[in-house]
C-alpha cells in the first residue's frame, strides 16, 4: 500500500457566519500534497488561505469534506507532534531565550525540553544561529526571528510543515536569502511542505507544486507543476524560464 498523502484536503467546505454576514470561505476545496513534496498555495487576499491552513491543522473546524495530514485526522496529527508550524509575525515569546523559544513546541506536547538539547543545538545551527542559544528575541533582527521560528516549526520533528507567510515581512533581499535558506532545511528534514504565500516567485523557487486559489468561494483552481532541478541557486530568479513559468502563474491568478 503507498504511503498516505502528507497533506490532504478533499471537497473541504466552510462557511463563516455572523453579525448578518455570511462569507463562503472555502468551497469543495481539494488539494493532496504527495510525501516529502513542497507545495506553496497562492491566491488573492481574502481567498481562504489561511482558512484552509487553520482546517489542517485543526485550529478551525470545517463544515463538509476530508482533511487527513499524514493519514491521521487533523487534531490527533498536531496534538501528536506531526504537525509543525510557523506563522509570519515570528510570535516568539519575549522573555524566552533563542534556544527556550525552539524547545516550546516540546514543552506543548509535555515533554522534557532537557532531554533534546541536541535536538535544539543542532536546529539552531542549521537555521544560522549557532551563538545565539541565549539571546532574547528583542535582541535579534527580522530575518532572524523568523529562523527562530522556523527552528521551532522543526523541533518535534514533524512530518508535515505549515508556513503562512513566514518571510512576508521581510525586504526582497533578505527573502530571497531566506527562501534558498529555507530549501537547504526543508530538505534536511524530509518533511511535506506547504507555504502560504502572496510571493509567485518565492512559490515557484520553493516549491514542486504551485496550488492557485480563487476567492468567493476561496477553491484551488489550478496545480502547477514546478520543473527545476534542485537545489535551485539564487540564479534561477534571473532565469528565463523562471520567468515563463511565474508569468503562466500569474495569468492563472489574474483569470487571464
Ligand atoms: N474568524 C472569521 N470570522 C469570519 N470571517 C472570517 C474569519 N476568518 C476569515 N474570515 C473570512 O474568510 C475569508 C478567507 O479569509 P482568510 O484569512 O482565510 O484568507 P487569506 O487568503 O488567508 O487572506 P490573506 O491573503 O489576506 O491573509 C475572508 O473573506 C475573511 O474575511
Amino acid at each position: 500500500m503507498s504511503e498516505p498523502a502528507g497533506i490532504l484536503l478533499r471537497s473541504v467546505s466552510k462557511t463563516y457566519r455572523g453579525r448578518g454576514k455570511v462569507v463562503e470561505a472555502l468551497k469543495e476545496m481539494n488539494l493532496e500534497c504527495p510525501p516529502g513534496s513542497f507545495t506553496a498555495l497562492i491566491g488573492p487576499s481574502g481567498c481562504g488561505k489561511s482558512t484552509a491552513m487553520r482546517i489542517a491543522l485543526g485550529l478551525e473546524s470545517h463544515d463538509a469534506g476530508e482533511v487527513r495530514i499524514a493519514g491521521q485526522p487533523s487534531a490527533t496529527a498536531t496534538a501528536g507532534g506531526v504537525t509543525g508550524v510557523a506563522f509570519q509575525d515570528a510570535a516568539l515569546l519575549p522573555w524566552r531565550s533563542v534556544a527556550k523559544n525552539v524547545a516550546l513546541p516540546l514543552e506543548v506536547l509535555g515533554r522534557n525540553p532537557s532531554r533534546y538539547n541536541t535536538e535544539i543545538s543542532h536546529l539552531i545551527e542549521l537555521v544560522g544561529l549557532k551563538g545565539y542559544e541565549k539571546a532574547l528575541p528583542g535582541e535579534l533582527s527580522g530575518g532572524m526571528r523568523q529562523r527562530v521560528s522556523i527552528a521551532r516549526s522543526l523541533i518535534t520533528s514533524p512530518k508535515v510543515l505549515f508556513m503562512d507567510e513566514p518571510f512576508g515581512a521581510l525586504d526582497q533581499i533578505r527573502r530571497r536569502q531566506m527562501n534558498v535558506e529555507l530549501q537547504r532545511i526543508w530538505s534536511e528534514s524530509e518533511s511535506t511542505a506547504l507555504l502560504v504565500t502572496h510571493g509567485i516567485d518565492e512559490a515557484v523557487f520553493l516549491a514542486d507544486y504551485v496550488a492557485i486559489m480563487h476567492a468567493n468561494p476561496g477553491r484551488v483552481i489550478d496545480i502547477v507543476e514546478v520543473p527545476f532541478a534542485r537545489p535551485r541557486h539564487p540564479d534561477l530568479f534571473s532565469d528565463p524560464e523562471f520567468h515563463a513559468l511565474t508569468d503562466r502563474i500569474a495569468k492563472v491568478l489574474h483569470g487571464e
